[in-house]
């Protein structure tokens, strides 16, 4: 009798033990939640001001419109100037190398807050325009998926493109088809990415010239977004500049309808087909968001930040687009301020607004979906009302 309520006390100061470890367990799991909860969004970040002098060099391609969006909003909503191409250009003189002259306004303001339109990359003349303490970043898309883009988007330009009858075509022998003498035109067809940077997209394939670029771009970059993974270069990017979640919403801009993406180029013989043929050193590219972003903010802390950026862009989509935020071509886009430039055999997808919403709504959900020209034409006439507008012919097709 004695030995089995011995037994018996055992077994329950096991199974006490066992609920203590469980309770402290479930305990110190809800603490850690709760303090993430209460501690300020990124507990550890620098502190200070919002950044608001920021340079982004848009590459072609790569989701660059989705970012432009994130800065055009950025800036109308806190005044902020932006250095937008002279006259009744559209790029900062792209594919020509970057000169200050290309800016609007830039013998009257020297300095402007935020850089973003299309350029070829070149620091001195940048510098002319941007203050010391800018924040320079850029993006980069996987090679293989940024030609795929490109090659569609520019079929009808691009010499290198027009004469090859198909992607695969191209990818099978790009030589045939590419003639280093026509670069300008030609420029979206090697390298792109790296000619954006300011490279000479024909160097020679040397292991150190090209470790020699990467060097400067690593020094003069502060961040380098990845297209792939999008979100949480977006979470770095806010982490970066002190910014509100907010700002860093954006739903995708300048998506291609899968109807008309051709087969094969994504298929992984393509990709080593892509380097053989010497149209990737960006390739050697090899920046690390999330490598960085996990060290900083710990995986569990990143997959949090990540979906509350995009339960965010969820909600937005429901409070501002019709359909719940399906695509349209452009024959679907009534509004013709909101129907995205097209361009060779792309389809270029946009949005539709939903119907009734309220003045303040409306103001918000047309910025998040109006197209880069269409925007880059709204700021111009805020920032320069004594100008002549920015004529964007395609609103009147
Ligand atoms: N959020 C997000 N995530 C991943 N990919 C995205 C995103 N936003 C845009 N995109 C894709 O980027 C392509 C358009 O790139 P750009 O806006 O840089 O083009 S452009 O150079 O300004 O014309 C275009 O690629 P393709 O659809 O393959 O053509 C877009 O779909």
């Amino acid at each position: 009798m004695v030995s089995t309520l011995g037994g018996l006390q055992r077994y329950f100061r096991v199974i006490l033990l066992l609920l203590l470890a469980l309770t402290l367990l479930v305990l110190a799991r809800f603490l850690l939640t709760d303090l993430e909860l209460v501690t300020p969004l990124f507990g550890g970040q620098a502190k200070g001001p919002p950044v608001t002098n920021i340079m982004f060099l848009k590459t072609h391609k790569t989701a660059s419109s989705t970012v432009l969006n994130i800065l055009y909003r950025f800036a109308e909503t806190h005044n902020l100037s932006v250095a937008l191409p002279a006259g009744l250009h559209v790029h900062l003189g792209y594919p020509r190398l970057f000169l200050a002259r290309y800016v609007e306004g830039v013998e009257l303001q020297q300095h402007f807050n935020i850089m973003c339109n299309h350029l070829r990359f070149n620091l001195p003349e940048v510098q002319k325009v941007m203050p010391n303490n800018t924040f320079y970043f850029s993006i980069l898309r996987n090679p293989v998926f940024q030609l795929e883009s490109s090659f569609i988007y520019y079929k009808t330009y691009t010499p290198a493109f027009l004469r090859a009858p198909s992607l695969d075509a191209f990818l099978a022998s790009p030589r045939t088809f590419y003639n280093d003498s026509r670069l300008l035109k030609n420029v979206y067809a090697k390298n792109n990415m790296w000619f954006d940077f300011g490279f000479d997209p024909n160097a020679p394939r040397e292991e150190g010239y090209v470790r020699a670029r990467i060097a400067e771009v690593e020094r003069r970059f502060q961040l380098v977004l990845i297209a792939e993974h999008l979100d949480e270069s977006l979470v770095l990017l806010r982490r970066r500049l002190r910014w509100a979640l907010d700002d860093v919403v954006a739903f995708r801009i300048n998506a291609r309808s899968a109807l008309r993406d051709p087969p094969g180029a994504r298929d992984p013989g393509a990709r080593a087909e892509l380097v053989r043929a010497g149209l990737a050193p960006v390739r050697a590219f090899q920046p690390q968001p999330l490598g960085q972003l996990r060290a900083e903010l710990g995986p569990r802390r990143l997959r949090g930040e990540v979906e509350r950026l995009r339960a965010r862009r969820r909600e937005l989509a429901t409070l501002c687009l019709q359909d719940g935020g399906e695509p349209k071509n452009r024959t679907q886009i009534r509004d013709l301020r909101l129907r995205p430039y097209q361009s060779g055999r792309a389809d270029i997808l946009g949005y539709n607004l939903r119907p009734g919403l309220d003045n303040q709504t409306l103001r918000v959900c047309q910025r998040l979906v109006m197209p880069e020209l269409q925007y880059m034409a709204h700021l111009y006439a805020l920032q320069f009302p004594e100008k002549p507008r920015k004529n964007i012919p395609f609103l009147g097709e």
